[in-house]
């Protein structure tokens, strides 16, 4: 059995989330509302009888945001990226844009094989034409491989799962089969949370900050839920409560908000901040958060 992570980037509207859609046959995403905040966000989980594929998109790499939040996200997933087994590369067919030799250059030096996807190649009826556009591409760095797909209408999606198991490391289930997504409700949670904290402090927001759900328990139409706001000093703990807890208060009150509004339920959020020292180095703690596949 293979199984591995697969990050999956590329500038907006080249057909990411279209393309995981389609290889792991469901819709995946279970809220509408994307914050694009997390190390890892698994898109997707791949099954077949050949082992497993876990779909992440590694947020910082291709989204705008404003200049703060760029900060904050790159180095997550600078980070984050590390960690894979490979990247797609995701781009469109006929269609090169500055954007996307941002997304190239910023996996310069990167080591970790990187596949090229070439989407959307339903837009051309002459397939002669494909071939001269995929050399261009090729000659824009060393690939693993490059597969002309279209997610649309599902075509050559078995020519990319081939090259993925083929290349990905022996190894168990990363996940339990019957896991299509791994977003589940704490998990949006948490995200939604470690939003607003770098809404709320900019670059104050010290790198090592993470988000846990301590505790989440559905009564009625009401979801109670723990969590708490990881770092790693004293000084970090006074910057996120703030002065009398105004900080903490507005972060807690801003993410009930969103999630009352992406649930459709009543929430009871209560955030609590708590020291940790070095946790970001311990790979017990980093495990506790979702941080590492094993
Ligand atoms: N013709 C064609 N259109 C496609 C294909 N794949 C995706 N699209 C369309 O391209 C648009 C963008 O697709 P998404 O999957 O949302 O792209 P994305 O890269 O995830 O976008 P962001 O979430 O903004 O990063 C949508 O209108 C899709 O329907 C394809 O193979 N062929």
């Amino acid at each position: 059995m293979r199984s591995g992570m697969v990050s999956v980037i590329g500038r907006p509207n080249v057909g990411k989330s279209s393309l995981v859609n389609a290889l792991v046959g469901q819709k995946v995403s279970i809220v509408s509302h994307k914050p694009q905040t997390t190390r890892h966000r698994i898109q997707g989980v791949l099954h077949d009888e050949r082992g497993q594929v876990v779909f992440v998109d590694t947020p910082g790499l291709h989204r705008k945001e404003t200049r703060a939040l760029n900060r904050v996200m790159n180095q997550a997933a600078a980070g984050a990226i590390h960690d894979m087994d490979l990247v797609l590369f995701v781009v469109e067919l006929g269609r090169w844009t500055e954007e996307d030799a941002a997304v190239l250059q910023r996996l310069e030096g990167l080591p970790v094989p990187v596949g090229l996807v070439v989407n959307k190649i339903d837009r051309i009826d002459d397939k002669e034409k494909l071939l001269p556009e995929l050399q261009k591409l090729a000659a824009r760095r060393d690939f693993a491989f490059i597969v002309p797909l279209s997610a649309l209408k599902k075509s050559n999606l078995k020519g990319l799962v081939d090259e993925l198991f083929s290349r990905l490391p022996e190894g168990d289930p990363l996940y339990p089969e019957d896991m299509v997504t791994g977003n589940d409700l704490g998990f949006t949670v948490a995200e939604v949370v470690r939003e607003k904290l770098i809404r709320t402090l900019h670059q104050e927001l010290p790198y090592s900050t993470t988000v846990e759900i301590e505790d989440y328990k559905r009564e009625g139409n009401l979801d109670r839920i723990h969590a708490v706001i990881w770092v790693e000093r004293e000084g970090q703990k006074k910057i996120v409560i703030g002065e009398a807890g105004e900080t903490l208060k507005a972060i807690g009150s801003s993410a009930r908000r969103d999630l009352e509004r992406m649930l459709g339920r009543k929430i009871f959020l209560k955030l609590w901040c708590k020291i940790r020292e070095n946790w970001s180095d311990d790979p017990k703690m980093l495990k506790r958060f979702g941080l590492t596949p094993d």
